[in-house]
């Protein structure tokens, strides 16, 4: 598994781009995704390399790299681009700047940036959110198969539902009488090729946070880490739930 030393025998330019992410502050985005992956691979939402989450703060979005075990990523194994790269990331495949080509501040040698990159900056510039996570939770993953061919999972009157917001830029929370719906796309077979549908799900669920991918797993973005991490949490449970009530023969809806 390839690791980075950046500027052991470096650069100015090298020790500039360590900058970016060396930092004693445990909410750092750089130290904070570390310890984020490390925490979701023990919830199984980041095994096997897949998941992954992105932070931005301020002019600055931070990324994790490719194909590598989540829970053992390092600062130094951060990519940093500058925000203004949002501007890059436009919804036409054809004339989108590849996540490979654009202008990192930080690419760390030996490393590739996340597959998920495209999706995550899809959630900053459509959502205006600062923190995306993705899971290949086994519950979100159950979920869109129990719901078939379905375009939203769909339950109410479940308390945890009251842990997920009502939209970007509305007051409060779902109360608990408000069904909860969570839009599916399907799966591409490469991760990068979903963010045409995710761009598109999003116009038409403008209220939502999350977005499911059938057989794959979860996107869900906040305005900062507790936001995001949050409604994971709560989607999360909810999936689990309505795994286990499936089974039981109990309906998600009241029809
Ligand atoms: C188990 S491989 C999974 C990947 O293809 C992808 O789905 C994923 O979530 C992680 O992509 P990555 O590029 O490693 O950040
Ligand atoms: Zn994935």
């Amino acid at each position: 598994m390839a690791t980075q030393e950046q500027s052991a025998n470096g650069t100015k330019a090298d020790a500039d781009a360590d900058a970016l992410v060396l930092s004693n502050d445990p909410f750092h985005p750089a130290n904070h995704i570390c310890t984020l992956c490390a925490h979701f691979y023990n919830l199984g939402w980041v095994t096997g390399t897949g998941g992954g989450t992105s932070i931005r703060r301020g002019d600055k979005i931070y990324l994790a790299p490719s194909g590598v075990q989540k829970e053992l990523i390092k600062p130094t194994d951060i990519f940093v681009l500058p925000s203004e790269c949002l501007n890059l990331q436009i919804a036409d495949p054809a004339k989108r700047v590849s996540h490979h080509d654009m202008p990192y501040l930080r690419r760390p040698k030996n490393l590739t940036p996340s597959a998920c990159t495209p999706l995550f900056m899809t959630s900053f510039r459509k959502r205006d959110a600062n923190c995306c996570i993705h899971t290949h939770s086994e519950w979100a993953v159950l979920a869109t198969l129990l719901c078939g061919s379905a375009k939203v999972f769909e339950i109410e009157e479940i308390e945890q539902i009251k842990g997920i917001p009502k939209g970007p830029g509305k007051d409060g929370n779902l109360g608990y009488f408000d069904r909860l719906r969570v839009p599916i796309i399907e799966n591409t077979a490469k991760e990068e090729d979903l963010t045409q549908y995710l761009e598109q799900c999003m116009e038409e669920f403008p209220d939502t946070f999350a977005v499911l991918v059938r057989r794959h797993g979860i996107y869900v973005w906040g305005k900062d880490v507790a936001q995001a991490k949050t409604i994971c949490e709560s989607l999360d449970w909810l999936f689990k739930l309505a795994v286990e009530m499936k089974k039981l023969g109990l309906p998600w809806t009241k029809q």
